[in-house]
């Protein structure tokens, strides 16, 4: 039998998933190995409702602001951004490769009463089954797979025409070497040590650039800084270390 053309080793790096299954208890203690994610929750939240709402004319005020728009979480962990988006009326689906982390999110939404379909399995088998969504998030992944420019068609494929995508994830800077690596790991203890590798970091440029590859057009960049004093992060032009991206695709 042949292997497929379009992923013959596919977007999955088993040792990547393997530390993120090693740690499914903890998705939902905001105190826990995955505290820095809760911190990031109200700052990307209000950055994905507002220009989803912007982009589909919705009142981003409404509680149920994105009823029945169909969203995407890849490499939604426990699903800390799945079912705040689902509470908002979005049909999500939630994937990862990893079947403990979906494990933890689907008794984590049960418990709750948020509807949301969560799925273990990976981009590309999802595309290649035709599955499309108004919107797709990238949300701390895209630093984790095995190849990011298939991971990025696949996703690009799976967007519809007028839909967005939002990716965020961390520079390949000096500085997040300093504040992402060294800081966060060694020094502030945030992050377990090995969690990033400096050499996956991406810059803007070149995630731009696999985002065009696959039909995708820019519409926002936005660093996201943290502020000590507030002990919370906030959006900044600054986006040496932690940044997102928003891209659109053409309607037809
Ligand atoms: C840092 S966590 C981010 C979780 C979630 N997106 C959030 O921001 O709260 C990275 C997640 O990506 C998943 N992951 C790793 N490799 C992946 C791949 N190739 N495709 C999809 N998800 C992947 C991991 O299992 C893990 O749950
Ligand atoms: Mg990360």
């Amino acid at each position: 039998m042949s292997q497929s053309p379009r992923s013959p080793a596919g977007t999955v790096d088993a040792d990547e998933v393997a530390r993120f299954s090693a740690l499914a208890a903890e998705w939902w203690n905001p105190a826990g190995k995955f505290g820095v994610l809760h911190k990031f929750n109200p700052v990307r939240l209000d950055y994905i409702r507002d220009h989803v709402c912007a982009r589909f004319g919705r009142d981003p005020s409404s509680s149920r602001s994105l009823e029945g728009l169909r969203m995407l979480d890849i490499g939604c962990g426990g699903g800390l951004l799945s079912e705040p988006l689902a509470r908002l009326g979005a049909e999500v689906v939630g994937v990862d490769p990893s079947e403990k982390n979906i494990g933890t999110a689907r008794v984590h939404a049960d418990g709750s009463g948020v509807p949301v379909d969560y799925r273990c399995t990976t981009a590309e088998a999802l595309a290649q089954a035709g599955e499309t969504f108004d919107v797709v998030l990238n949300m701390e992944v895209v630093e984790h797979v095995a190849d990011i420019g298939l991971f990025l068609s696949e996703c690009a494929a799976m967007v519809r025409p007028g839909g967005l995508m939002f990716v965020a994830t961390i520079n390949r800077t000096m500085k997040a070497y300093a504040l992402a690596i060294v800081g966060a790991e060694y020094v502030l203890g945030w992050l377990p040590r090995g969690t990033h590798q400096w050499d996956k970091f991406v810059t803007p440029g070149e995630l731009e650039e696999h985002l065009a590859a696959g039909g995708m057009a820019i519409a926002d960049r936005s660093g996201v800084v943290y502020s000590p004093l507030a002990d919370e992060w906030r959006l900044s032009r600054d986006m040496d270390v932690n940044y997102m991206l928003l891209a659109e695709k053409p309607d037809d």
